[in-house]
């Protein structure tokens, strides 16, 4: 399948930042809309809304949603308190949120249609096929979904992924995908998470299959993910420069 034309730069903020965090960023939002990348942050939950309204161009995520749209959860957020509160999308199944929460396929599987039922598009984290498989439907080819693919191994580790391992996975999953959904699976875009850092990422993005990069210690402060974000963009075609917006 053809890459897509803009890869995506997604950063996982994980329990770190803040408002200054995000009023660092203000000046990548303005370059934003110039990059051939599209760009995007998780922060945690409480300062959603902050980068909601500091930010233009970067897209907002959630790191989590419950499963059920509402009810007694103490601690926990649901995808409409988070689209609420200014995210576009949310992550689902990272594995750091599953060591705490413990979820089975199908608590996966109602995460990701409340999420998509409250209007957020889903960004699924899977360490490999099978657990890929277990949590989408073969009856329902799910619009507004992109995988992760982390291996829980590469995660806070040295070192990414091997770039023929990343490629042999992603192509792996790609291939499940369209087993499960036919021609539906080339509109899914398919990331690579764990320890990505500016020296690796435009080699990563390089690689056959991959249609962006999840990112976490490398996305904060904000001079670190600048330089991972022109490290990605060096070998991506420049789009026509676009004024930059006040
Ligand atoms: O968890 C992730 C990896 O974290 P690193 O600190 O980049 O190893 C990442 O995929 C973001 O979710």
């Amino acid at each position: 399948m053809p890459r897509r034309a803009v890869p995506r730069i997604v950063a996982n903020w994980k329990m770190r930042g803040s408002t200054a965090a995000i009023d660092a960023l203000v000046d990548m939002d303005r370059r934003a809309v110039t990059l051939p990348v599209a760009l995007a942050i998780c922060p945690p939950a409480t300062l959603i809304a902050a980068a909601r309204a500091r930010l233009a161009a970067i897209a907002i995520g959630a790191q989590d949603v419950h499963g059920a749209p509402d009810g007694p959860f103490t601690g926990a957020i649901s995808a409409g308190l988070a689209a609420e509160a200014g995210a576009t999308f949310t992550i689902i199944g990272h594995v750091e949120s599953r060591a705490r929460t413990h979820p089975t396929p199908a608590d996966l599987a109602a995460q990701i249609r409340t999420a998509l039922s409250a209007g957020l598009d889903v960004l699924l984290c899977v360490g490999d096929v099978a657990d890929l498989l277990a949590c989408l439907p073969a009856d329902t080819a799910f619009r507004r979904l992109s995988i992760a693919y982390e291996p829980p191994w590469a995660i806070g580790g040295a070192d990414a992924a091997p770039i023929a391992t990343i490629s042999a996975m992603h192509d792996a999953l790609r291939t499940a995908l369209a087993t499960l959904w036919g021609d539906a699976a080339d509109d899914v875009p398919i990331l690579y998470g764990g320890a990505v850092d500016a020296g690796g990422a435009a080699a990563i993005l390089a690689a056959p299959q991959v249609d962006g990069v999840l990112i976490g210690r490398a996305s904060l402060p904000a001079a670190t993910f600048a330089a991972l974000v022109d490290a990605a963009t060096v070998s991506a075609a420049p789009l026509p420069l676009t004024e930059l917006p006040a």
